[in-house]
């Protein structure tokens, strides 16, 4: 972030601009500030941006490494330099036809050979012919998997939910707080119960250890090695431990190094929502992800999707000063996405070295956080409106809905555009005391009021509009923002596809738990030894 280029649009941050005079002094604003791509709409224009500002953010695209890059992305290179990992996860949602040549070899085969794999085992599924290890057809799935092996499936399950066409139930347990797992199960019959332990590497620690509490369940009521066997699924890339665990080779997905956790919904690990919808949806799923691709590696910088959004998003956290970033569906179905996206954001851009291990001076990732709308107008957007942080926001929005209540619909929109309104606008404090002298106030009364009620306005958001909440725009919002998370990446010159900063505490877990467990004595810093101790003496009796 040191180019003249940068240095300049940090001094065009500290100008002044109000987005109420740039609405009125330029009619054609929303027109120009607003792009479409798989029949995504995205409106920028409440942006705090000029022409000037916005030319000088394409300039810093045009100058980076965003189309180099991709390229190096789309031949396989090692882009994840940490790890001398390909990033291939577009490879997984690309056309069944196209070759997939990595290291010489052909992956289209084994890709086609997982969803074949998958459209078998769904189809004995939807149809009952999986039998159980007591003759009956499986109505309940446990889906035990943390992080990526999670989040996705989570997400999207909950997003189409109304295209569910499966008699099998599901159930995800991902926490290592055992809560879940005893939850999970206690409505289950193991006879009726299949489970599948996603785990990419088959080594993390809570995905085991909800595994092999499951799997203590099904001895406790009587099952045996068999019919174990035959209820136990697994995706991993780790084959080895997934048969140590007493998997069966034909029971094992693939999962690929060349997918990251997080960027792996479209592999086996999107299993579950492939059985919610059926594997044609699944597959519409891939196609709009896809066609998104199509849209980022093609279209030029200032009609891209993404690299808009990238821009923006390193607008605001670099130039502007903004660490917070707010995620917010206007659908109850999206209310998982916020999530998906933390990790998604987060976990890939979350860094303070560059490529070559440099420490950054900038800030990369914003915190990302948010909920369905309406339900935050009610909670924390007292904050985005009138607190003195400046948080920009995505407003997501589908037009059309499954649903008959359409008056609430039109409540739902009519509050989403709203609040992108007044944040933007604001109210002055000359419109909060008319509006308090309009209510019989005295001018004294309005006075003391009006400042209260003043908005400042001025709050940045992005509109994005889906024409309903179908598997294939579901597909084409997610990879929207897989590629502005590696558009950000590249123009901070980071690693967006490694993730050591999560292995520390992984760590550190370990010879904590081999003192609570009584197994050793170790030592700590002083306040670990002291909650420690206080925790042992709570749990004595
Ligand atoms: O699929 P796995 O190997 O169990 O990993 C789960 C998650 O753990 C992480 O490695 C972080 O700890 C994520 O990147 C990943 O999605």
């Amino acid at each position: 972030m040191s180019s003249a280029l940068w240095a300049e649009l940090k001094q065009l941050a500290q100008q002044p601009l109000s987005l109420r005079q740039e609405f009125a002094a330029d009619p054609t604003r929303a027109e120009k500030l607003q792009v479409n791509a798989c029949g995504i709409h995205l409106d920028f224009s409440k942006n705090l941006i000029t022409d000037g500002i916005w030319q000088k953010l394409l300039e810093l695209a045009k100058q980076s490494q965003i189309h180099s890059k991709t390229q190096q992305m789309l031949s396989g290179d090692k882009i994840n330099n940490t790890e001398q990992r390909a990033v291939w996860h577009m490879a997984l949602r690309a056309d069944a036809t196209t070759p997939l040549v990595l290291d010489g070899v052909d992956l289209q085969p084994e890709i086609q050979a997982c969803h074949a794999q998958m459209a078998e085992l769904i189809g004995q599924l939807h149809q009952g012919s999986y039998k159980g290890y007591q003759g009956d057809a499986i109505t309940d799935l446990i889906w035990i998997g943390i992080g990526g092996s999670l989040l996705g499936p989570q997400m999207a399950c909950e997003a189409l939910a109304p295209f569910n066409q499966s008699p099998v139930r599901i159930h995800f347990a991902g926490n290592i707080d055992g809560a879940v797992v005893s939850d999970v199960v206690k409505a289950l019959n193991p006879a009726t119960t299949l489970v599948f332990v996603a785990s990419k590497s088959f080594g993390t620690e809570e995905t085991k250890q909800n595994a092999l509490a499951v799997r203590q369940w099904f001895i406790d009521k009587g099952a045996d090695k068999a019919a174990i066997a035959q209820h136990f699924w697994a995706t991993s890339s780790n084959i080895k431990a997934a048969a140590e665990f007493g998997i069966v080779a034909e029971h094992i997905l693939p999962m690929w190094d060349w997918v990251g956790g997080r960027y792996s919904l479209w592999s086996a690990i999107g299993f579950p929502v492939a059985l919610q919808l059926g594997m044609e949806q699944f597959q519409q799923l891939l196609k709009g992800a896809r066609d998104m691709d199509q849209h980022f590696i093609n279209a030029p910088l200032e009609q891209n999707m993404p690299v808009i959004l990238a821009l923006l998003g390193v607008w605001y956290i670099n130039a502007k000063g903004c660490q917070a970033q707010a995620l917010l569906p206007y659908s109850h179905y999206l209310r998982f996405l916020p999530s998906y996206v933390q990790q998604l954001d987060m976990e890939s851009n979350g860094k303070g070295v560059d490529l070559d291990g440099k420490p950054l001076t900038d800030a990369t990732a914003p915190v990302i956080w948010g909920d369905a709308g309406t339900n935050g107008q009610h909670a924390y957007h007292q904050l985005l409106h009138q607190s003195v942080l400046a948080v920009p926001s995505d407003f997501i929005l589908p037009a059309k809905v499954s649903h008959e209540l359409k008056d609430h619909h039109h409540r739902l929109a009519a509050h989403c555009f709203a609040q992108t309104q007044a944040l933007m606008q604001g109210k002055t404090f000359e419109e909060a005391k008319a509006e308090v002298l309009a209510s019989g106030a005295s001018e004294a009364e309005a006075s003391a009021l009006a400042p209260h009620k003043v908005s400042p306005g001025n709050k940045p958001s992005n509109t994005l509009l889906l024409p309903e909440l179908s598997p294939y725009y579901l597909g084409a919002l997610i990879a929207l923002y897989e590629q502005k998370v590696f558009c950000q990446g590249v123009l901070w010159n980071i690693n967006s596809f490694d993730q050591w900063g999560v292995e520390l505490g992984k760590q550190l877990s370990t010879p904590i738990y081999q003192v609570l467990s009584e197994q050793k004595l170790n030592s700590f810093d002083g306040s670990t030894e002291a909650l420690i101790a206080h925790f042992k003496q709570l749990t004595s009796n």
